[in-house]
Formats: structure tokens, sequence, C-alpha cells
């Protein structure tokens, strides 16, 4: 067919676009290149592909095509770079099967959509063109697949420096948390939703659409991204000397009936920071979400995603 900028496709030729960021993780998607090709071009798909060199590319990428001639759309990168193009994908009204590479750092949301962390294998499972909905998340006018939250620990992804995530992948995470460690304090929110409204002193709240995040793969070890729910988990502002029993619970995931943890499963959830004196900056998916207050929803089944195939 012929498209507005008179490019010529050819009816029956399958078309994937892969929008890669070369600086996510540890940049080693660049290597990977080659065997994606060879595996796409095996299985009949002709690939166009764009570089992002900044933020402002995603957008850029999709708008600049007609994307009603692709198949699937696949996005190498980091928990990042698959918000940003999740966005991007509701605010073009573009409709189309969605796959995901784990060529960032954490990788939260391929680990909680069941994908292998190691790219090459993680290439082969898309190939096989497995497809279900799953749910996203809604905060002000920002979508998420994995992750709101704000307070403890919640700006180390913003705030790891680039090349130390490049040279130290997950560790950059851990060197960064120790040192905002000193600057955390208690926060007084209230939490409102369809069920109940909570008021009470937090270190942090994070709403989960999936399992894991920021590498702790059991923070929420009840969620789904296709039960139409959020779980939210926050921990209340306790003394100092419980938290580190609470992170060890998190490793297995027998934190959520602490007494100083709050667990709950709601469609709608609402964040008001109660404290005149200071607000917390936000984190959506490991990038700066929007400013409080916070008003989220569930948006049941809104996405195709490319996911491996039941065993
Ligand atoms: N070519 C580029 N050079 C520098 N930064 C880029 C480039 N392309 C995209 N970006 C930036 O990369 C960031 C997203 O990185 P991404 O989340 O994909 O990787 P990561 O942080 O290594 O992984 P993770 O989020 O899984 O820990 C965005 O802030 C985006 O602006």
């Amino acid at each position: 067919m012929w498209n507005q900028n008179w490019e010529v496709y050819i009816m029956d030729t399958k078309y994937i676009f892969l929008i890669y960021n070369p600086v996510s993780g540890n940049k080693s998607f660049c290597e990977n290149l080659d065997y994606f090709f060879e595996t796409f071009q095996n299985k009949g798909y002709e690939i166009h592909i764009y570089r992002t060199s900044c933020e402002e590319d995603f957008s850029k990428a999709l708008q600049s095509r007609d994307m009603k001639i692709y198949d699937a759309l696949i996005v190498a990168g980091g928990d990042g770079s698959i918000n940003f193009v999740l966005n991007c994908l509701i605010e073009l009204n573009i409709d189309i099967p969605l796959g995901v590479i784990p060529a960032g750092t954490m990788n939260d949301i391929c680990y909680n959509m069941g994908m292998s962390l190691d790219i090459v294998e993680a290439i082969d499972s898309l190939s096989l063109m497995h497809m279900e909905k799953v749910d996203i998340g809604l905060t002000n006018d920002k979508y998420f697949l994995n992750t709101c939250g704000a307070g403890l620990f919640m700006e180390v992804s913003q705030n790891t420096d680039r090349q130390l995530k490049n040279v130290m992948g997950r560790a950059a995470y851990l060197l960064t948390g120790i040192k905002e460690l000193p600057k955390f304090k208690k926060w007084r929110i209230r939490i409102t939703t369809d069920e109940k409204v909570i008021e009470d002193e937090f270190y942090f709240f994070i709403v989960m659409n999936g399992k894991g995040a920021g590498g702790f793969h059991k923070l929420a070890p009840e969620a789904s991204m296709n039960d139409g729910l959020f779980d939210l988990i926050a921990v209340k502002a306790c003394p100092l000397n419980e938290l580190p029993i609470i992170f060890a619970k998190v490793l297995t995931g027998t934190h959520t009936t602490n007494k100083n943890v709050l667990h709950l499963k709601s469609e709608n959830i609402s964040i008001e920071n109660m404290e005149d004196t200071f607000d917390l900056l936000t984190d959506m998916d490991g990038e700066e979400g929007p400013q409080m207050p916070l008003k989220m929803s569930v948006i049941p089944s809104r996405i195709k995603m490319i996911l491996p195939p039941k065993q």
C-alpha cells in the first residue's frame, strides 16, 4: 500500500517497528541487534528501526510514520523507555501489540511479565508473537505499567547517575539508596480507595500493577497485571529498628501481614500529602511521576503485549 510519504509497502509483508534506547542498562542490546534482525527476518518480518537519543525521541519515533502498517512495536530498553512508549501510544491513540526487550538496568516490567531477562532468550520468546491484554494504571494524566509511588527509596531510580548504571548495573541503585538513607523522613498522607479512607504517617507507599519493583520481585506478591486491581503497599512510620525486619520480609514476600505494613487492593486510589511544609517527588516506572495529589485508576486489559506463551 501507499502511505502519505509515498513510501511503498508490500501488502503481504509483515512489518515490525523496533525502538531501542542505546544507553539503557549496560548498553548490551546493541550487541544483540544482529540477532534480533536474524530472528525476525527468518520469520518473514521486515524490520524498521529507530534509535533514541533523548526522551523526546520516543514520541518523535511514533509520530514520524504510519504505525498502521506494523504488526507489532518492540521496545528495547529499561522500564523508563517502556513507560515513555506506553504514554506515547495512548496519547497518539495508536493501537498496536507491544513487545519489550529487557535491555535496562532493573527491568522490573519484563520480569513481572514473565520475560526472560536474557536478551537473546527474550528475542526468541517475542518472535513467537504470543499476545495477551494487560492492565495499566493512570495517575492524573500519565500512564504506567508497573508502579507509582513516593517516599523512602522512591527517588533512587531517578537519582542514579546514567554512567554509574551503565558500569555497575543494579549495584548503582543500591549505592544511591544507601546515600539517600539519611535524608528520609516520615510523611503524613491520606489514602482514599473505593472502600476506605486511611490517614497516617508513612515512610513510603507504592501502588503496584505488577508484583515487583526496584529488583524486589515479591513487593506485592498477590498482584497481577490482569486482575483489574492495584495493590498498594505502604510502610508506616514505625521505630527505625523495625525497618530491617520489614525489608528482610520483603525479600520473601512475607511482609504484607506485618503490623507496620499496609496492604490493600482497589481499582481506584487517591493519595494526598497532608504535610504543610514539604512535598516529595513521585516515581512512575522508574521515572519522575506526576505531582501530588495523585488520583490513580486501573484501566483493565488496556494494552496488548507480546508475552511468553503459557507453559
Ligand atoms: N540515546 C540516549 N542517550 C541518553 N539518554 C537517553 C537516550 N535515549 C533515551 N534516553 C533516556 O534514557 C532514560 C530511560 O532509561 P531506561 O529506563 O530505559 O534504562 P535504565 O534506567 O538503564 O533501566 P531501568 O529503568 O530498567 O532501571 C530516559 O530518561 C531517556 O530520556
